[in-house]
């Protein structure tokens, strides 16, 4: 039996980060930036007006007063030179005349033409967006470990980046395995029960910072199982076996991981879920890179609690390093129990439960039918309690460690 600090580090030891991919833009949305991007100009490059109104010098329209208008600048314009003494009628997003400092909105003029009555006085730097004010010349507008998402594409793009290097989206396939296994939404006879994983580790995987498809189920046959872990293992990173671990004469995944040799199953200390198949299957992947890291070959218990809290515990952290995620972990909040149960000796047990509080206040958690694995009871969770190998009763008040999770 291996202890889940263990198995953890073993996992982790093989989830390396994603080889980085020079990609487009558009690729790059969810990815981890993984090389600095450097503004090689100002942006904007010169000051621009950032209204439409008149160009002036503020010391020239200090007080209300007029000024000859000299020339009109159009968003695509070029940069003129300004005379003290006049306005420049300019378009927001024109650059601004060399000498001018301020414009003076058109609502607060009488629209003039060819001289202009300014009705408010403007200060320096008023109705401007200055040189570099978006990003600076030799500024890291992306520093590495950054996670793309809409205001790091718009930046990019603004810098005039069309490719970015990220860590690819890691890719999984989940691989369902029973005989008695029904998609949902068809009816089921004797001994069927609905594919409950196949949707749930597929949302989770992407949840994870993966791209994540379904295969299967595939049926307990060891020849369908071996093919189709031949096939998926050149399209995935990590490829997730689910179901079929049992020890029964009718369980196909220990025989098919048999044959591959650094793929090992291990009897995990911890409660609910536990038996976990991992390894690395090196060059699955053709033609093999130098470094490539192989493809990950994880199993899961067949039950959805056990199959959840498994990928929570190892194969989310292990997902999100292969990302090039700098997290690896759910955020971790201590809160007091608000009553007892017992936790076997010698397990990690997690815990559903609902945990309510404010950092000022503290926490208080809840367990949901602790010792019971119930997927209605994990749906209703907003935390896992995740109780020490070595302790074997929770009082109540007793402070433990909550894993937070999403919605
Ligand atoms: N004699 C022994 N039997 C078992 C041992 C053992 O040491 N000796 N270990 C037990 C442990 S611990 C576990 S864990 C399981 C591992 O087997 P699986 O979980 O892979 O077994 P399955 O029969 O595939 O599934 C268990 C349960 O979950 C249901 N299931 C499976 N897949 C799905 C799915 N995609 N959606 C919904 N439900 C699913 C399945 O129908 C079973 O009811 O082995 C023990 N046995
Ligand atoms: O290992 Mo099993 O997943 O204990 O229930």
């Amino acid at each position: 039996m291996r202890s889940v600090a263990d198995q953890l580090a073993a996992v982790l030891a093989a989830a390396a980060p994603m080889p980085p991919l020079d990609v487009v833009l558009s690729d790059a949305d969810g990815c981890i930036v993984a090389r600095d991007v450097v503004a090689e100009a100002d942006v904007p490059v010169v000051p621009m007006a950032d209204r439409d109104g008149y160009a002036v010098l503020a010391a020239d329209a200090r007080g209300a007063g007029e000024l000859p208008v000299v020339d009109d600048v159009p968003v695509t314009g070029s940069r003129l030179r300004h005379v003290p003494g006049t306005a420049v009628l300019v378009a927001a997003g024109a650059p601004l005349p060399v000498g001018a400092d301020a414009v003076v909105p058109l609502e607060a003029s009488d629209r003039g033409r060819a001289k202009v009555a300014l009705r408010a006085a403007v200060a320096p730097g008023e109705g401007v967006r200055q040189a570099g004010q978006d990003a600076r010349a030799g500024s890291t507008v992306l520093a590495a470990g950054t996670r793309v998402g809409p205001r790091h594409l718009a930046l990019a793009a603004a810098v005039g980046r069309s490719r970015l290097w990220v860590r690819p989206t890691p890719r999984v396939v989940v691989v369902t395995i029973g005989d008695e296994l029904v998609e949902a939404g068809r009816r089921l006879r004797d001994g069927t029960v609905h594919d409950a994983d196949a949707h749930a580790l597929v949302a989770a995987a992407r949840e994870a910072g993966a791209a994540a498809v379904r295969v299967g189920p595939v049926p307990d046959d060891r020849a369908v199982l071996r093919e189709v872990v031949a096939d998926q293992l050149v399209r995935a990173d990590l490829l997730v076996l689910v179901g079929g671990l049992s020890a029964g004469p009718w369980d196909t995944v220990g025989d098919v991981l048999a044959g591959l040799p650094d793929v090992r199953v291990d009897q995990v200390a911890m409660t609910p879920g536990g038996r976990m198949g991992f390894g690395v299957v090196p060059g699955a992947v053709l033609p093999v890179d130098d470094g490539a890291p192989g493809v990950i070959v994880a199993a899961l218990p067949g039950h959805p609690v056990d199959a959840l809290l498994t990928f929570e515990m190892f194969l989310r952290p292990a997902l999100r390093a292969m990302a090039g995620q700098v997290t690896l972990y759910r955020p971790n909040v201590r809160a007091a129990v608000a009553r007892a149960w017992a936790s076997p000796a010698g397990l990690t047990q997690v815990v559903p439960a609902t945990v309510v509080g404010s950092p000022g206040e503290g926490y208080t958690a809840t367990p949901l039918e602790p010792g019971v694995e119930s997927l209605a009871a994990l749906a209703r969770a907003n935390a896992l309690v995740v109780v020490p190998e070595d302790t074997t009763m929770v009082a109540a008040g007793d402070l433990v460690s909550c894993l937070v999770l999403e919605g």
